[in-house]
């Protein structure tokens, strides 16, 4: 296991980035950001504002035609060497009727660590059945891949990730057909591995989602409008101009949202988990364990 001292000094920064598709489409240009290991940041953008764009020019699959991406200072494809870098991709991009079982899944994570024969050893294994057992998959090992729920899925592409021993986590929607207790559980393991040291960047649309576990955001629209600390970079402005007509947005005079306070707040969606604002713009949230000096503030709103 990577301990924290181990990775302590990570980082990951795009400078300047722009990525122009051989039939001339640019998807990003000018993208920004830096964020340091021990975080989980939220990659938050409307459909085709450069989110898988971003993802694979930090995983070295596409060339930047300016600028660069840099892994503890040195370029992408230097980390991509060692397996820093690890993926966890959306459902769509997977062909489920590959004839592999999850054990083979999970023990491709080792590949950059085995020569061209791919014979696993000992350490492989090992790093197999504890990625495995992490998420609960351990006793569906022999299962195809094919034959397993939406989010069982997921667990298993998340323990590759895991088994590679990657430092730098990307996961693309990973909570699209998810339920809320699969959710709750990737949630779970996601601080574990930030506890750790690791960076965790997840693209999601769920923005209720986003400050009940993210520390961070990076909010793009072809190219990085935002980001730093979630409840700076997740304002009612920036994410109208993120999103343009795309969310839905509410103002209720007095809230019925869960077990909230009564008072004035807007609510903005595109789905079924809604980002609740307070009178003042503030975020509210549903896990208030931790951010009472929040509630004291609310307290003195009229
Ligand atoms: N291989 C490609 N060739 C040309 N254009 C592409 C290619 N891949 C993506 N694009 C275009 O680049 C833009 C950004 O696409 P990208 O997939 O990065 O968006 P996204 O934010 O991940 O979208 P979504 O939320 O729908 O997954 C889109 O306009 C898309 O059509």
């Amino acid at each position: 296991m990577i301990t924290p001292d181990a990775i302590e000094s990570l980082t990951l920064e795009a400078i300047n980035v722009a990525v122009t598709y051989p039939n001339g489409h640019t998807a990003l240009r000018d993208a920004s950001f830096r964020l340091s290991g021990g975080t989980i940041c939220a990659l938050v953008g409307v459909n085709g504002s450069g989110k898988s764009t971003l993802f694979k020019s930090l995983m070295g699959f596409v060339t930047p035609s300016q600028g660069r991406v840099e892994i503890n200072g040195r370029p992408v494809r230097e980390a991509q060497k060692q397996s820093w870098v690890a993926y966890v991709p959306q459902a769509e991009e997977v062909d489920w009727s590959f004839p592999v079982s999850v054990h083979d899944v999970v023990m491709m994570g080792r590949y950059g660590y085995m020569n061209f024969l791919r014979m696993p050893k000992p350490a492989d294994r090992t790093a197999v059945e504890e990625s495995l057992r992490r998420v609960g998959m351990w006793d569906f090992r022999d299962r195809q891949i094919g034959e397993l729920s939406g989010g069982q899925k997921k667990r298993v592409f998340v323990a590759r990730a895991l088994a590679q021993r990657g430092r730098v986590i990307l996961l693309d929607e990973p909570f699209t057909g998810v339920d809320v207790k699969t959710e709750e559980a990737i949630i779970t393991l996601l601080r574990e591995l930030r506890a750790e040291g690791r960076l965790i960047l997840v693209s999601t649309h769920n923005l209720g989602s986003v400050p009940e576990f993210c520390d961070q955001v990076v909010l793009i629209n072809r190219t990085v409008l935002a980001y730093g600390p979630t409840d700076t970079v997740f304002t009612a402005e920036n994410l109208s101009q993120a999103f343009g007509g795309a969310l839905r947005h509410f103002d209720l005079d007095r809230s019925t949202v869960n077990d909230h306070d009564g008072r004035q707040v807007t609510v903005l969606t595109d789905d079924e988990r809604p980002l609740v604002l307070g009178k003042k713009g503030h975020l509210e949230y549903r896990d208030r364990t931790g951010r009472e000096n929040l509630i004291d503030e609310r307290e003195k709103e009229s």
